[in-house]
């Protein structure tokens, strides 16, 4: 038996029809959402996902703003723009693209955006907010990936949920959703002992390492819901060199689990998907405050 297929085009395509109209309305009260993302050097994986955003807001109807810096810039100049959007009243969300080059303190420039602002859900306050239960902005890919869940009819109340990885931006804000909304959860990392021993038990296995094809049939409970957030390129050597591919053996597992995101067209497009969503609720307070 193949396993069902979590599709996040066509998810994404359902959320953001029902996102432009809301946008529409808030534009009717007189404020465009807007997203400013901050780009800085050359990374080539970046400027894709940079461009898939800007184009993702322009179909949405919402305005988008792009800031590109060399690589060699001095953090200074960006903590200036961020100081400047911050300010800026026609901008509801401020985004700038990770990883930053090594003269960049990471923690220092998402601290500089307002929280507010934080449509990323990226400053420890939106961070330590989530983790208490109180309304955030959630993390774009997780947030993303609880919405494939939800919408492939996936029980997380009472499920054994893995999660292997441990970033700020994936694994960790991953593992605190699937705890509030009642899975048993255990996150996994490099140090993990025996690896295959957890994720065997997992009826909900959330994959974000960073290594291509990494998680195999044999390593999956059958049944299982699989999400793979791993954006990879195929090594040289295999077929399909240098293609898209998750951290999951995507020809292995879909005959072991019940349902699998595929790489691209699973997570990928939910994250863009959950920032536009964030951007319009920011732009959505902003008119609440202006009392229009
Ligand atoms: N689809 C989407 O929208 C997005 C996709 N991504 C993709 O998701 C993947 C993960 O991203 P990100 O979280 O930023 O990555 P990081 O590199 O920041 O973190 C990787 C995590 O995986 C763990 N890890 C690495 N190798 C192993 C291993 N062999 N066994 C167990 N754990 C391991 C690391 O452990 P340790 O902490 O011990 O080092 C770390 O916690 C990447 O492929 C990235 O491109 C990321 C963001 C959004
Ligand atoms: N501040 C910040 N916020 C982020 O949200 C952020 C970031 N930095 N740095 C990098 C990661 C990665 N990420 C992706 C977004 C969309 C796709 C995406 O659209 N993927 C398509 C395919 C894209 C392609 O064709 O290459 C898909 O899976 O179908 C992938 C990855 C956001 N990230
Ligand atoms: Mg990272």
């Amino acid at each position: 038996m193949s396993a069902r297929i979590l599709d996040g085009n066509a998810l994404s395509a359902d959320v953001r029809a029902q996102l432009a109209e809301s946008v529409k309305e808030v534009k009717a009260r007189g404020v465009t959402p807007c997203l400013v993302v901050i780009l800085v050097g050359d990374n080539p994986a970046s400027a894709v996902y940079v461009r898939n955003k800007v184009a993702g807001c322009e179909k949405a109807g919402m305005r988008s703003l792009r800031f590109d810096y060399p690589a060699d810039t001095d953090p200074k100049r960006v903590l200036d723009k961020i100081a400047e959007l911050n300010a800026d009243d026609s901008v509801h969300g401020i985004l700038v693209q990770l990883p930053l080059p090594p003269q960049f303190e990471e923690k220092e420039v998402l601290e500089a955006i307002s929280v507010d602002k934080d449509v990323d859900g990226f400053h420890a306050e939106n961070v330590g907010r989530l983790s208490q239960g109180q309304r955030a902005f959630f993390p774009c890919t997780p947030h993303g990936v609880m919405k494939l869940l939800a919408a492939g009819d996936i029980d997380v109340s009472g499920a054994d949920a893995v999660v292997i990885g441990r970033s700020n931006i994936v694994g960790k804000p991953m593992a605190m959703l699937l705890t509030q909304a009642g899975a048993t959860v255990t996150v996994c990392h490099s140090k993990t002992r025996d690896l295959a021993a957890h994720t065997r038990r997992a009826d909900i296995l959330i994959v974000a390492i960073g290594r291509p094809m990494f998680i195999t049939g044999e390593m999956v409970k059958p049944g299982a819901a699989v999400i793979d957030v791993g954006m990879n390129r195929i090594p040289a050597g295999l077929p399909n060199e240098g293609k898209l591919c998750g951290d999951v053996d995507f020809a292995s597992v879909k005959d072991v689990a019940g349902a699998i995101t595929p790489v691209p067209g699973g997570v990928g497009p939910m994250t863009i998907t959950m920032l536009l969503a964030n951007t319009l609720e920011s732009a959505q307070r902003a008119a609440e405050r202006k009392g229009v």
